[in-house]
């Protein structure tokens, strides 16, 4: 007999879940979910990762011994989130976990399963109490995660960990070479899409729409790209004829934002083949043009021409830690010594494209991180390796944007640096 299709998202869900604590990400078994039940599972998967940490202290209290089943612990974690999210709806939960309990180990954990969520619904308040005086349940992050943030921002961490747990925004870029954003906003708002316009080109939606619903998306005249994101291609000072560098440039947002900005040589660089596609994908989307290759923007001897860049974009991977709430796996997959590994690898990527760069030349390094390590700490150190750099202002006086997430952005890191002729 076919499982009713909680019962199936709940499985489904839990079988994500378990992979990640394994230390996989979710994104191969949310593809292989069957489409119609797949906004299903994302939902319960996101929803769980966010709580991730309550969920593993409610268990801890429910449970007399540690659960030696991946499956089944997966399980109970995606049900406690759904008890939560959906009160009106405990009893289905319930009956339909146990159900897809049926499915796993030939349900000798069933029992286990409903008196695990029934004590739960039976001892909520007491153990909800508790959940809030437990700083890893509280702010539903990694404990080396929170200790880090309480020591580099003392005053923002409530902030940034709340934030780091919100659902974010969809924050549209109108293809300024078709259009602005007041324009774009009375279409979207004729088409029934609540939206604000955030600046001339930046539009925030009220709440996430199917990119199929955007006018115009599939013929390039808006794509979707985050707030603090779309710093990058002004903070770069680009003019028309320029030489410039996108050194690790997949999905290819900023990539696109550059040529929507002005007409510019660009080389794209990326170092996995398949996300190079990608970039290729968004500029024919846009109708844009650039030279994208696979390469290790690192091993010069590989791609590079010895024509220098006038301009170069840094967005070296990093940790990803302001943008947790866009893919809450990161959380559970991090771990605290990879912080300093993604800072040694950003310092030879740096090094490695400064000699690319033409005297005068401008590089923006970027990230998406929020620790120091990876921000502050990179670009000082890096100065202090390299007497020709010169750091710029990126806003009135300040010489780095440091977003942190919020409403209406991800967490961001830029530093702009030139190099003295
Ligand atoms: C933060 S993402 C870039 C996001 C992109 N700039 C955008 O706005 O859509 C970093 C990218 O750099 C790539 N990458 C990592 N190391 C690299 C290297 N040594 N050379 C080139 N690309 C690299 C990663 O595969 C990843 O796609």
């Amino acid at each position: 007999m076919l499982s009713p299709p909680l019962a199936s998202a709940l499985r489904a869900a839990a079988e994500a879940v378990a992979g990640v604590i394994a230390g996989r990400t979710p994104e191969a078994p949310l593809a292989a979910t069957i489409p119609a039940l797949r906004p299903a599972v994302m939902d319960l998967v996101f929803g769980t990762l966010r709580d991730g940490g309550r969920g593993d202290f409610l268990l801890g209290r429910l449970l007399a011994r540690p659960l030696q089943e991946p499956l089944i612990h997966a399980l109970l974690l995606v049900a406690l989130f759904r008890l939560e999210q959906r009160p009106q709806d405990v009893h289905t939960t319930v009956d339909q976990a146990v159900d897809a309990a049926a499915g796993i180990r030939r349900g000798r954990l069933k029992a286990l399963v409903n008196g695990v969520l029934r004590g739960f619904l039976r001892r909520r308040d007491e153990l909800l109490a508790a959940a809030e005086a437990d700083v890893v349940a509280r702010w539903r992050h990694p404990r080396w995660w929170i200790e880090r943030l309480q020591a580099e921002q003392p005053q923002a961490w409530p902030a940034v960990l709340a934030a780091g747990n919100s659902h974010p925004p969809m924050t549209l870029r109108v293809n300024r070479r078709c259009d602005d954003a007041q324009h774009y906003l009375a279409e979207l708002v004729a088409a029934g899409i609540e939206a604000q316009a955030l600046d001339a080109v930046a539009i925030r939606l009220e709440a996430p729409v199917a990119v199929e619903r955007l006018p115009g998306f599939a013929a390039g005249r808006v794509s979707v790209q985050d707030w603090g994101a779309q710093r990058a291609a002004a903070l770069l000072d680009l003019h028309e004829g320029q030489r410039v560098l996108d050194a690790c440039a997949a999905p290819g947002g900023k990539t696109a934002h550059i040529l929507e900005t002005a007409d510019v040589e660009l080389t794209a660089l990326e170092l996995d083949a398949q996300r190079a596609g990608r970039v290729r994908e968004n500029l024919a989307r846009l109708g844009l043009a650039a030279d994208v290759r696979v390469a290790d923007c690192r091993r010069l001897e590989e791609w590079w021409d010895g024509r220098r860049f006038e301009r170069i974009l840094a967005d070296v991977p990093c940790s990803a830690s302001g943008v947790a709430r866009r893919h809450p796996d990161i959380k559970w997959l991090r771990r605290a010594a990879d912080v300093a590994q993604f800072a040694q690898t950003q310092a030879a990527i740096l090094d490695a494209l400064w000699h690319v760069l033409a005297p005068g030349g401008k590089m923006l390094y970027c990230t998406c991180s929020v620790f120091r390590a990876e921000n502050v700490d990179q670009i000082k150190e890096f100065t202090r390796r390299h007497p020709d750099a010169a750091r710029l202002p990126t806003g009135c006086a300040e010489l780095e944007v440091h977003l942190m997430p919020g409403p209406d952005h991800d967490g961001f890191y830029y530093a702009l640096l030139q190099k003295l002729a």
